[in-house]
Order: structure tokens, then C-alpha cells, then sequence
């Protein structure tokens, strides 16, 4: 056995990985070939490879050739999520194509070897390690397939070239010339239940391609967006569950935030925040389907009393996520522990309340309509932040620290308060909106009063902090005061001076703030976003174009962005891709294309 194997990969970057998925699940491949990171059968599943979060040996599927010094460049094929990965060697070229095809019954894995020039010795190494790496299937060939089964997973391989068994893994190797092909379809069914029928690798291609190209093509803006903003409503269509309309934050869980450290966190749910957030990108670019079914989902996910909201739930509206450890797994560059499951869910947060209210008046205001339903799952969430809004909380970060009066969530709860009241004084709706608009005034007063420092002309992270956050960056863009207003320009001139770093923005400053975790952290890409969005609002819009530009240049080679950067080390950190970033990149651009040079930006929520 090659002892390397056994060893952290030392040179793997974030960046390295592309993503391939069927909108129910999805699956990183490095620029070695290597699918390093699925789980089956849904985004939260157990992985069967998480070699991404240790070594070979917790799961993998290395498929390229033989000589180590082959060399690859890879790209999506047109506006898809199918890979083609191009590898050249001193006696030929390959073109290696994964996807995973819109699931019917069972998800599949296809990789396809196309021959460009020459001939090419490959090797396919499996190595399938069930329930997040540690499990050691048994292993058989059955009518000519590999099929591997431990407890609830069976994961079928089939391909057009041998296989053999060794040191338990699974290989082939082959050449490939000239115009030959190879193909290989890996298909998860639960064990007990018959192998569904198999999936045609090469007649799935076509299909798979219609499926993302023609989904694009629905946004209002195609044919008009930049290639950035393409790629990344894409990502954030493959982040979504299609079957229920949730949308995961993450594919991953504990990619590191500070590498090597241990804020790490699993991603792999739908955080009310991050969804609503992803949906107003989505709304802005015409997608009302994905808008329509997220609200369906909000509704059955939160369905009951209102006090029972959490911030995060499933992707099919599960409540429970209990958060553990997996110490079989070192960690990616031995970021240690690794978590699965997510404590927050059981935090209060209380800007949720506000990002609900706005996206929902987004969707009732432009494209999607009134709902009766919805109006009165929002009326009960408004008696419930009522009596809750002036709690300590654990704030949009999420910090694990003691519960403060963040200034965000009280801006954010203000934002639910406008928005009800609003939606009475102009649609028409129901409900107390005098007694709606006297809170929304009174936290208004109340966050002038206490969230603000007035020596240093700035908002502040919390009600008597002097930390500062990017959070209330957004203070001008969901209207809680206008752009023009000199505490806006105070806190965005204090926020770039005291949080940036080489350009970027840091959510807070760890050292200054009790976030119960010990390490430091890289610049957050979405508060980076949020910068540009607020230099654009306050006329600075040639600045908010620059630094645009530096975080579309931050992209890896197939356009794709993790959580955090760190400008020192110059790496992504951080769950990846996120949809934080990615809806960053839409909406800053939506923004940026709003404005012109002298024309303040309309007000938007995000
Ligand atoms: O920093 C500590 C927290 O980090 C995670 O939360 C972050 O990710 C969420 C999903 O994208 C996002 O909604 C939140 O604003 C971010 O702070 C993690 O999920 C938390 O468990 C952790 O406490």
C-alpha cells in the first residue's frame, strides 16, 4: 500500500475542486481527478467519499493518466454543470467528462474518457468508504458489476473497461487512442431494494446539458448576464433541492474558516438566512419557480407555532441537526474536529424574522404574488418577534460566545416590523399595522440611540460595543436609514478602515469579540459583496466597481468561490462553494448595473 495515502494531502488548495451535482446532491472534483467529496443520496447524507476531510483512505475516485506528470486544465461545457477535465501527457491528450444527469430514480456519477490525440494510459482508482469515510464495504462483481454494500448504502459500478480488486479498492486501467471512448456510471440504490435500472453514461450526456442550459435560459436577464453571474446562479440552482425547494447553504461541511483551526461547521442545511438571501438573487434574474417552491418549503418547514421557528431546518424541513464529531477524519489540512449536524439550529437569531418579512415582500411586491397562506405564516411570525425582539441573541454570525443585543438583529427585526406594516399601508394586507409601525420606530430610535457610537461616527457590532461589524453595512441597503445620511458614510468609511484587509472585508475582528472560538479567521466574501453594494449607494460607485472586479478575479479556474478568502496565504477558506458568495457576486452585480456613475442605487433589500 502506498503510505502516502495515509497522510493529509499537503498541497490541496479549496480552490482545487470543481463542483458536479444532480440538485439533490453534489460532488467535488479535484484537479487530480479525484472525486473527493459526495454524499449520497441527498446533500446531508453520510459521504461515501470523504477524502476531502482526510486521505484517500476515507473514500475517493481518481480518474486520470497513469503518468503522474500529465498536466490538466479543465472547464464547464457551455452554461452546465458538466465538467470536462482535458489532460495532456508526452504520448497523447484525453478529455475526461463528469456529471451527475437530473436524477429519476436513483443518483449516478458518469465519467466519460475521450481520446483527443495519441494514446493515453489511465487508471480509475474507487475507493468507496461509506458513512463519512469509515466504513470498509463488502465488495462483489455481479453481472459484470462492481457492487459494494455496507448497512443502508449499495453503490453500484459499471463501465465499458475491466476492473480488478486490490488492497480494497477498485481499479482499471486502460488506453485510451484517439477518438476511442470509455465510460463509467456509479449508482447509489438503498441496499435492501432491487439495483435500479441502469443509467446509458453516454446517451445521458446530451440530456444533462439541455437540463442546466435550458434552465439558464428561463432567467429574464439571459443572454445579458456576465459569465460570472451565470456561473453563479448555476451554483446556487445546484445548491437546491429540488424536490422539496430548500436550498443548502454549503455541499460541505468543515472546510476550515482558519486552516489548520477548528472553525469548522457543516453547511450542508437551509439557513432561513441564506435561502432568502439566495432567493432575492434568483427573484432579481426572473427565476419565479425556485422562488414559488422555497416558499412552499418555508411554509411546511415552519408550519406549527411560531415560537418553534428555527433558523435552520433540512432540506426536507427537518428540525432536528444534532451537531457531532467524526474523529476518524482528520480534517481538510488537518483542520480538526469535524463536524457533522449544526448547533446554531437551536440559536436564536433574530434578523431571520427580517430577512423572511423583506424576501417575502420581494416575492408579493414583484413576481411571484400575494399568498394567503404566507400572509398569515408571516402575520403569526410578527406576533412572535413582538414578544421576542428585544432578546440578546446569537446574532447573523452565529457566535457561540454569550447572547448580546447585536445591532444587526435589531435593524433586521425593524426591517420585519417596516415590511408588515407596509404590506397593510400599501397591498392591502391585513393586520395591526399602527401597532407594527410604532415597534419598527421604536427599535429604529433605539438602535440610533444604542448601536451607534457618535464619537467614532460609525455603527457598531453590538448596543454599548466599540467592535465593529460588516453586518450593519446593510443599513443603507434594506432602508433602515438613507445612503446620503453621514452615519451611513461613517460606518462604511469605518468599517473599510478597521475591517479590511488587502480590500476585503473581515465580519468582525476576533480578537475584539467573544465568538467562543479561539483562532482567527479570513476576510468573508459576502461582507466583501456588501462593501461594494454600499461604496455603489453612497456614490462611490467607481471604487464599488473595483472591488467588484478584485472578487470576481478571487474565482477558481470553473468560477467558483468558498466562504472566506485569507489575502496573506492568497487561499480560499471556508465550505464551498457558498451560496453566501456566490448571491453576493448576483446581487452586487444586479446593483452595480442599477447605478450608473452619478444615480444613487434604488433600495433594495440585499
Ligand atoms: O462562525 C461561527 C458559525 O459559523 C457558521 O455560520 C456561518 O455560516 C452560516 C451558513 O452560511 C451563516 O448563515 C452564518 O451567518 C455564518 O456565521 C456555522 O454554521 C455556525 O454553526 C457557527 O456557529
Amino acid at each position: 500500500m502506498d503510505p502516502n495515502r495515509r497522510q493529509p494531502l499537503p498541497d490541496r488548495r479549496i480552490e482545487d475542486y470543481a463542483l458536479i451535482g444532480d440538485t439533490q446532491t453534489a460532488a467535488l472534483v479535484s484537479t487530480d481527478g479525484s472525486i473527493d467529496w459526495l454524499c449520497l443520496p441527498r446533500f446531508d447524507s453520510p459521504a461515501c467519499f470523504a477524502a476531502l476531510l482526510g486521505t484517500d483512505d476515507n473514500g475517493h475516485w481518481r480518474l486520470r493518466p497513469r503518468d503522474g506528470s500529465a498536466r490538466s486544465t479543465r472547464h464547464y461545457r457551455g452554461d452546465t454543470l458538466v465538467l470536462e477535465t482535458e489532460w495532456s501527457t508526452p504520448s497523447g491528450s484525453v478529455r475526461v467528462i463528469d456529471f451527475m444527469p437530473p436524477r429519476d430514480v436513483a443518483p449516478d456519477v458518469v465519467r466519460i474518457v475521450e481520446g483527443i490525440s495519441g494514446t493515453v494510459s489511465m487508471r480509475s482508482e474507487l475507493r468507496l468508504r461509506f458513512d463519512y469515510g469509515h466504513v470498509v464495504p463488502w465488495v462483489r462483481q455481479v453481472d459484470g458489476q462492481i457492487v459494494a454494500i455496507a448497512g443502508p448504502d449499495s453503490v453500484a459500478l459499471r463501465s465499458d473497461v475491466h476492473q480488478y480488486g486490490r488492497d480494497f479498492a477498485t481499479y482499471a486501467d486502460f488506453e485510451v487512442s484517439a477518438g476511442d471512448r470509455a465510460w463509467f456510471v456509479l449508482t447509489w440504490h438503498p441496499s435492501h431494494l432491487p439495483p435500479p435500472t441502469p443509467t446509458d453514461a453516454l446517451a445521458a450526456l446530451k440530456p444533462t446539458e439541455s437540463y442546466w442550459s435550458e434552465w439558464i435560459g428561463r432567467s429574464t436577464d439571459a443572454g445579458e448576464m456576465s459569465e460570472e453571474v451565470t456561473r453563479s446562479l448555476l451554483t446556487l440552482k445546484a445548491l437546491t433541492y429540488t424536490p422539496s425547494g430548500g436550498i443548502v447553504a454549503a455541499p460541505t461541511t468543515s472546510l476550515p474558516e482558519a486552516l489548520g483551526g477548528g472553525r469548522n461547521w457543516d453547511y450542508r442545511f437551509c439557513w432561513l438566512r441564506d435561502a432568502t438571501m439566495t432567493l432575492a438573487a434568483l427573484l432579481r434574474s426572473g427565476f419565479t419557480e425556485e422562488a414559488q417552491a422555497w416558499r412552499d418549503w418555508l411554509l411546511r418547514a415552519i408550519a406549527g407555532s411560531p415560537s418553534a421557528l428555527q433558523i435552520m431546518y433540512g432540506v426536507t424541513g427537518e428540525r432536528r441537526l444534532p451537531e457531532f464529531e467524526a474523529p476518524w477524519l482528520p480534517g481538510f489540512g488537518g483542520s480538526a474536529p469535524v463536524r457533522i449536524g449544526n448547533a446554531a439550529a437551536d440559536q436564536l437569531q433574530l434578523d431571520v424574522f427580517g430577512e423572511v418579512m423583506d424576501v417575502l415582500a420581494l416575492a408579493r411586491e414583484t413576481r411571484i404574488g400575494p399568498s394567503d397562506d404566507a400572509w398569515a405564516m408571516q402575520s403569526g411570525l410578527m406576533r412572535h418577534l413582538g414578544d421576542v425582539w428585544h432578546l440578546p441573541d446569537e446574532g447573523i454570525w452565529e457566535v457561540r460566545g454569550a447572547r448580546q443585543q447585536f445591532t444587526y438583529s435589531k435593524v433586521m427585526a425593524w426591517v420585519a416590523f417596516d415590511r408588515a406594516a407596509r404590506a397593510v399601508e400599501r397591498f392591502g394586507m391585513s393586520g395591526p399595522a399602527k401597532q407594527w409601525r410604532a415597534t419598527a420606530d421604536e427599535i429604529h430610535r433605539q438602535v440610533c440611540a444604542e448601536g451607534f457610537d457618535a464619537e467614532r461616527n460609525t455603527f457598531t457590532q453590538a448596543y454599548g460595543s466599540k467592535a465593529l461589524d460588516a453586518s450593519v453595512l446593510l443599513i443603507p441597503q434594506v432602508g433602515f436609514l438613507p445612503p446620503g445620511d453621514p452615519r451611513v458614510v461613517g460606518t462604511v468609511e469605518a468599517v473599510r478602515a478597521e475591517l479590511g484587509s488587502d480590500g476585503f472585508v473581515r465580519r468582525y475582528l476576533t480578537d475584539d469579540v467573544d465568538d467562543g472560538l479561539p483562532d482567527h479567521e479570513g476576510t468573508f466574501l459576502i461582507c466583501s459583496f456588501w462593501l461594494a453594494d454600499a461604496l455603489a449607494m453612497i456614490g462611490r460607485v467607481g471604487e464599488a466597481r473595483d472591488l467588484y472586479a478584485k472578487l470576481v478575479a478571487l474565482r477558481n479556474d470553473v468560477g467558483l468561490l468558498a466562504e472566506e478568502y485569507d489575502p496573506v496565504a492568497r487561499r480560499m477558506l471556508g465550505n464551498f462553494p457558498q451560496a453566501f458568495s456566490h448571491l453576493g457576486l448576483v446581487n452586487t452585480a444586479w446593483h452595480l448595473n442599477t447605478t450608473t456613475t452619478d444615480t444613487p442605487l434604488r433600495r433594495s433589500a440585499y
